[in-house]
């Protein structure tokens, strides 16, 4: 089957539907294609691809390092492997007004569905961290509309996201999210709220979708789904989970390789080999090698 079989623009017609149903949507982060399709055969609306774990996968800290061509090549490996929406993270946009709007008509033709475009200063710093500094508003409203003009297709998300609220308090990032939706901002991510009532606080002042992000080790508790669903959030993701889970696995094995000799304790654990053929759906290759070319793979489509 190789690749999904919606287009990007029928994703984006689905991002679009599923964000204004009133439903709380749960996108968990996406390491890789293989971790899109996992994603999509639980059930889960739609794929996160975070640019942490984007970093952190090259072995880098997520401090603005990695470039366009780099997450644009990586978010579109995954988007392109699930038929569900992909929404990437698109740091600062990787300039100003003029490299934003590069960087939305190349997220839109690595097949994305949406993006997010912060408010940091250049260099950017994970939103959960201390000592972040923000950009003027004039310069943030300045990348939500470069963004919003660029794009071809009217349905690529653009999401502002704000870190006004660790460096200048709740109501100037309030103030700010306002002037983001002004600005043409299709949804909101108010980075690093401290608790639900300030997640509230968003959702009352703006008429758009607002997204939580229940990074782990972060600034707040990990609100549940019913919690966050009780205050009208419309979108929460889990953006580094996939890949901190993989890595600790990844950490006991290569431990026990070393104790013990063998990962024989470790098997148990593992996806089994005929799990992994599922799913990257090694039958349909089969079929194709004896000559029946048909991709379509019961139960995916
Ligand atoms: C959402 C985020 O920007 C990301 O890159 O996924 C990070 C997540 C994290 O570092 O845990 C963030 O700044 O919150």
């Amino acid at each position: 089957m190789l690749y999904s079989k919606s287009t990007p623009e029928q994703k984006r017609v689905k991002l679009r539907e599923i964000l204004s149903s009133g439903t709380l949507q749960q996108f968990p982060g996406a390491f890789s294609p293989l971790s899109a399709r996992l994603i999509e055969e639980k059930g889960f609306p739609g794929v996160y691809i975070s640019g942490a774990v984007l970093a952190n996968d090259l072995g880098l800290p997520d401090i603005g390092l990695t470039t366009l061509t780099e997450v644009a090549t990586r978010a579109g490996q995954i988007a392109r492997m699930t038929d569900l929406p992909a929404i990437v993270d698109a740091d600062t946009g990787f300039g100003e007004a003029m490299n934003v709007a590069r960087s939305v008509q190349e997220l839109e033709n690595a097949g994305l569905a949406g993006c997010h475009i912060e408010d940091q200063v250049n260099p950017k710093r994970c939103g959960h961290l201390d000592g972040k500094a923000v950009v003027d508003l004039d310069t943030a409203l300045q990348r939500i509309r470069a963004a919003a003009d660029a794009r071809r297709d009217p349905n690529f998300l653009i999401m502002a996201r704000t870190d006004v609220r660790a460096a200048d308090g709740l109501e100037a990032a309030v103030e700010r999210a306002k002037a983001l939706v002004d600005a043409g901002a299709d949804a909101i991510f108010p980075e690093a709220m401290a608790s639900l009532e300030e997640f509230a606080a968003i959702r009352d002042a703006v008429d758009v979708p607002i997204l939580a992000n229940m990074t782990e080790f972060g600034k707040s508790r990990l609100f549940t789904r019913d919690e966050l669903a009780g205050i009208g959030v419309n979108l929460v993701i889990y953006p580094v989970t996939l890949l901190r889970i993989a890595m600790g696995a990844a950490e006991r094995t290569l431990d026990t390789i070393r104790a013990d000799g063998t990962q024989e304790a470790e098997v148990e654990n593992m996806l089994t080999r005929s799990r992994l053929y599922e799913l990257v759906d090694y039958e349909a290759y089969n079929r194709f090698d004896t000559g029946v070319f048909n991709f379509q793979v019961p139960g995916r489509y």
